[in-house]
């Protein structure tokens, strides 16, 4: 990969620089390797440090450390990082909601660098940072209801759900200003021991953060949403390469599969994105959250082309991690000959989990988060966060994999077969 950006008050020398991506799940480890616009290689965590990978060629890490406590997703951090050879970009993905283990995995990403870039914006979903507070939509995150489903309430600016990661913030008019100003104020911070927090609204605000980080030089560790890692991808990546796939028509492969679609997240878009597949001719299976908690059974392999696999009910959020566990055991065999469509990115890790698969290779976007990537079998899998995609998600992404019109088969609203 070589860094094209010609960099304020100076020239940056075109440099083949190896990048390493750590999300913390798996649907956002998915997102990071597109955006990356270079051949990647998606692992499925733990692997062995350090980490090398080939020439050209981009690692994206699935720590799978959302669900853990800190400490856990801390020492899940500090073992690769501890280990990095020191022309490797380092990129830390993160929830552009900012859940997950903020502050824990922040502070372990600090150590032993010069220093850590955040840029927590991603405008291709309309949120932005603007005074160091994220804003859904221009709403502020803490106002908002996107937390809902945690545990705690949502942190009233990125340094705040930084915890004790010493930071201080750069406003927009810092990241727009005069060529050069950026990295003297990023360098400005470093100089106090503080990680700058910048503001961005923009793909060009993102780009001059990327940019300024890189001219810091090797040590300089990035942090931030796919909305950032898009802006390494543009400076870093492969000229050309935009990662989008889009709607067209894919290679099948010699085997079309039957596909199995896994809909394990509590979005409430998900209900509405499921019924758009039915009424094109999905099968559905709906599991109760009382049956996958109290009596999981197995699936039959899927008889129909194209079957759904939903959550129905209500369950306490501390059940949450055995649920989706559940969820996975009962579609193991049947998802076994399978392509796949997961959601959320929890779900996705736990049921490539109980297939064995550990390592993926990004394909192309279907639409914003809608990750198609290739099992080292040759299955195809798309990986999409709960909260992405309009009602028709589910069904662009039926569309894209199987450009033929799907077979109907009647929905057996209590059974497994059709
Ligand atoms: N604190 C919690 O229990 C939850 C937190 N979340 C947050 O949302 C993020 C994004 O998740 P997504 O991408 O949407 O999906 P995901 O696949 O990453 O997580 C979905 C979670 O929701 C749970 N769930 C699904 N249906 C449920 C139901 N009917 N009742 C109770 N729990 C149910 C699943 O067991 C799984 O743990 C997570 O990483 C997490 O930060 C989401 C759901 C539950
Ligand atoms: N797992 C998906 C996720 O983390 C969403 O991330 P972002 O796209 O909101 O940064």
């Amino acid at each position: 990969m070589s860094l094209s950006a010609a960099g304020p008050g100076g020239h940056v020398q075109a440099a083949h620089r190896p990048v390493l991506a750590l999300a913390d799940d798996l649907s956002g480890a998915a997102g990071t390797a597109v955006a990356l616009r270079s051949p990647a290689r998606i692992l499925l965590g733990p692997v062995a440090v350090p980490v090398t990978s080939a020439p050209g060629e981009s690692l994206v890490l699935d720590l799978d450390s959302r669900q853990l406590p800190g400490a856990e997703a801390a020492r899940a951090v500090r073992d690769v990082t501890h280990a990095v050879p020191a022309r490797t970009v380092l990129f830390k993905k993160v929830d552009s909601l900012l859940r997950g283990n903020l502050a824990a995995e922040a502070g372990a990403y600090a150590r032993g660098g010069r220093g850590v870039v955040i840029a927590t914006a991603l405008p291709a979903a309309r949120r932005t940072v603007r005074g160091g507070i994220v804003h859904l939509d221009g709403v502020p995150l803490h106002e908002s209801d996107a937390w809902r489903a945690e545990a705690r309430p949502a942190p009233p600016s990125v340094a705040a759900a930084l915890g004790d990661l010493p930071s201080a913030p750069v406003p927009l008019t810092d990241v727009r200003g005069a060529p050069g100003a950026l990295r003297e104020a990023l360098r400005a911070c470093f100089a106090q021991g503080r990680h700058p927090v910048c503001d961005a609204e923009t793909e060009t605000d993102l780009d001059a953060i990327a940019a300024a980080a890189l001219e810091l030089g090797p040590g300089i560790r990035l942090l931030g949403t796919g909305g950032l890692a898009g802006a390494l991808g543009r400076l870093l990546g492969t000229p050309g390469e935009s990662g989008e796939t889009g709607e067209r028509a894919l290679t099948p492969g010699d085997a079309v599969r039957p596909l199995l679609i896994v809909v394990g997240t509590a979005e409430p878009s998900a209900p509405g994105q499921i019924a758009h597949l039915l009424a094109a001719g999905a099968h559905q299976v709906s599991l109760s959250t009382h049956e996958l908690l109290h009596t999981p059974r197995r699936l039959a392999p899927p008889v129909a082309a194209v079957t759904v696999v939903r959550i129905t009910g209500a369950a306490d959020p501390s059940r949450a991690r055995r649920l989706v566990a559940a969820l996975a055991d009962t579609v193991a065999e049947a998802a076994h000959d399978c392509d796949l469509v997961l959601t959320g990115g929890e779900t996705a890790r736990r049921v490539l989990d109980v297939l064995r698969v550990t390592d993926l290779r990004p394909v192309g976007q279907i639409h914003h988060g809608a990750v198609l990537s290739r099992t080292p079998d040759g299955r195809s899998v798309v990986t999409r966060p709960g909260s992405y995609g309009e009602a028709d998600s589910l069904r662009r992404i039926v569309r894209a994999l199987r450009p033929a019109p799907v077979r109907h088969v009647p929905t057996d609203p209590t059974g497994v077969a059709p």
